[in-house]
């Protein structure tokens, strides 16, 4: 649900098993376009799709009957969404998205529990080191399926596990959640580091404290802290902040190059999920009380507070501190 970077390549992934899949794009020209080419011009130009995959505008159509229902929309859109639509009631449901909802705090995951009623036995979320691109050129890769309950993340596991996407089943939804959102923040800082010509102490620096903020704040949630570690932490935490086609990691490298939120976001029609992500991870991590100065950093400067070369200064010159 959702013919994006990543939902067009998770189908594609999915049709590589030898399964069928139903591709739901918003625009119904988009989906007559997919069809017609067996490509997703708006996305995903190069990559010829499986011929198991076909995409249709209507959502109703695309979930009915469907064995699991993946659901690819961007983070902040994902309640306004589910609410026009009803999910099938027997179907496991996939949360793609990697974002923590602005206002209320909500992972993906709870929020498609609220809108959507569903149990949360039946939910897995699919999040590691993913650039879609990479993904759909059939590079090796790997990534984790958790969910509440083992049969469900191996149901989901058996779904898109291809020789090229290696998936591992995980028991920590709350901490794979958490993990895949805060990436994408510590990404933007990565990114202004990178646009103000920083190097690779700069940039290893906000990943390996980047970690520690997003364990901290893992820990003050339940999570566990070995999922920090693996490909929902630490694997994603690197991938993204260390590839030019990670678009929050752009997003931030065109900050700290002088540019501002409003003239990049007009020059993209991808979602950088940290940009909005930021706000809401800060404000989950002061309502548990825990310290989170990167996340802090990068949401002032998002909102205009500080200019990058600001952020550095003033996150470097805390006071000196205990490493844990
Ligand atoms: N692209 C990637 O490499 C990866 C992305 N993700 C996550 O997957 C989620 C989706 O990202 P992408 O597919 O990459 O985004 P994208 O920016 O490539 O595509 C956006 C998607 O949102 C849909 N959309 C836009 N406006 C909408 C609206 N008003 N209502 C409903 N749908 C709307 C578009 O139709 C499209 O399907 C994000 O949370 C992202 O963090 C996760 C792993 C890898
Ligand atoms: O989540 C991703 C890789 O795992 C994609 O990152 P971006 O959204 O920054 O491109």
């Amino acid at each position: 649900m959702g013919a994006g970077s990543w939902g067009t390549t998770f189908g594609l992934v999915v049709g590589d098993t030898g399964h069928e899949v139903t591709l739901w794009a918003r625009r119904p020209e988009l989906a007559a376009a997919i069809n017609a080419t067996r490509r997703n011009p708006d996305y995903l130009p190069d990559v010829e799709l499986p011929p198991g995959l076909r995409a249709v505008s209507d959502p109703e159509e695309a979930m009915d009957g469907a064995y699991a229902v993946v659901l690819a929309v961007p983070s902040q859109l994902l309640r306004r969404t589910l609410e026009g639509w009803s999910v099938p009631a027997d179907a496991h449901v996939v949360s793609l998205a990697k974002g923590i909802e602005l206002g209320t705090g909500r992972r993906m995951s709870e929020v498609v529990t609220e809108v959507a009623g569903v149990e949360p036995e039946r939910l897995a979320v699919v999040t590691g080191p993913n650039l879609a691109r990479e993904i759909a050129a059939r590079q090796p890769s790997a990534s984790v399926a958790a969910s509440v309950l083992e049969a469900t993340a191996q149901d989901v596991q058996r779904i898109c596990h291809t020789p090229s996407f290696r998936v591992y089943t995980n028991g920590d939804v709350v901490g794979c959640e958490l993990a895949g959102a805060t990436k994408n923040v510590i990404a933007l800082g990565v990114g202004m580091a990178v646009g103000l010509g920083f190097g690779a102490n700069a940039t290893a620096s906000l990943i390996t404290r980047g970690l520690a903020e997003t364990a901290r704040l893992g820990a003050a949630l339940g999570a566990d802290p070995y999922t920090f570690a693996g490909l929902a932490g630490l694997g994603d935490l690197v991938a993204t902040c260390q590839s030019p086609l990670s678009r929050n990691r752009t997003f931030g490298e065109e900050l700290g190059r002088g540019r501002s939120v409003a003239e990049i976001s007009h020059a993209t029609r991808q979602v950088a999920e940290g940009v909005l992500s930021c706000a809401s991870v800060q404000q989950l991590a002061h309502e548990h009380g825990v310290d989170v100065p990167i996340v802090d950093h990068v949401a002032a400067v998002v909102a205009g507070e500080l200019t990058p070369a600001e952020g550095v200064r003033a996150l470097m010159s805390r006071a000196p501190g205990r490493e844990r």
